[in-house]
C-alpha cells in the first residue's frame, strides 16, 4: 500500500477542480494492485444537481478507458480543507457496485488522513 502516493494524486486533482459555484474542491485517486492511479475531480455545473463527484468522476473514467476494477487496492479523496469530508451517498453507492466491500476508502487533507472499508461506509447495500 503507497498511501502518500494516492494522497498526492488526489491532492493534484483537487487542484483541477471544477467548483465555481460550492468552491468546494475534492480531488479523488484510484490505485491498482498494479500500482497504477486512476484520479477524478468534481465537476459543477450551472444547473447544480448535475454536478458530479470526484469519485464518481475517477470511476466513471476508469470504466470509460476499459480498466478492471477488480484490481483496486483502494480509493483515497482529498479536500483542501480544515475537516475531514466522507464520500457522500451517492458516491457510497457507486463504489458499492464496482468495489469489493473490503476495499479501503481513505480520507485526507493536509494533516490528516482517515481510513474506513467500502463495506463500512454502506452496510446492507442495495443489490438484486
Ligand atoms: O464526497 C464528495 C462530496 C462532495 N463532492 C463535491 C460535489 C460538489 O461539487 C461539492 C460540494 O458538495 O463537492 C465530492 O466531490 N465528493
Ligand atoms: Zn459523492
Amino acid at each position: 500500500m503507497n498511501p502518500t502516493k494516492r494522497v498526492e494524486a488526489a491532492r493534484e486533482a483537487a487542484e483541477r477542480a471544477y467548483a465555481p459555484y460550492s468552491k468546494f474542491k475534492v480531488g479523488a485517486a484510484i490505485e491498482l494492485n498494479n500500482g497504477d492511479i486512476i484520479t477524478g475531480c468534481n465537476v459543477e455545473n450551472v444547473s447544480y444537481g448535475l454536478s458530479n463527484c470526484a469519485e464518481r468522476t475517477a470511476i466513471y473514467r476508469a470504466i470509460a478507458e476499459g480498466i478492471d476494477l477488480s484490481n483496486v487496492k483502494a480509493i483515497t479523496i482529498y479536500t483542501p480543507t480544515e475537516q475531514l469530508h466522507s464520500p457522500c451517498g451517492a458516491c457510497r453507492q457507486v463504489m458499492a457496485e464496482f468495489f469489493s466491500a473490503d476495499t479501503q476508502v481513505s480520507s485526507a487533507n493536509r494533516h490528516d488522513i482517515t481510513h474506513w472499508t467500502v463495506g463500512s461506509l454502506l452496510p446492507e447495500s442495495f443489490s438484486f
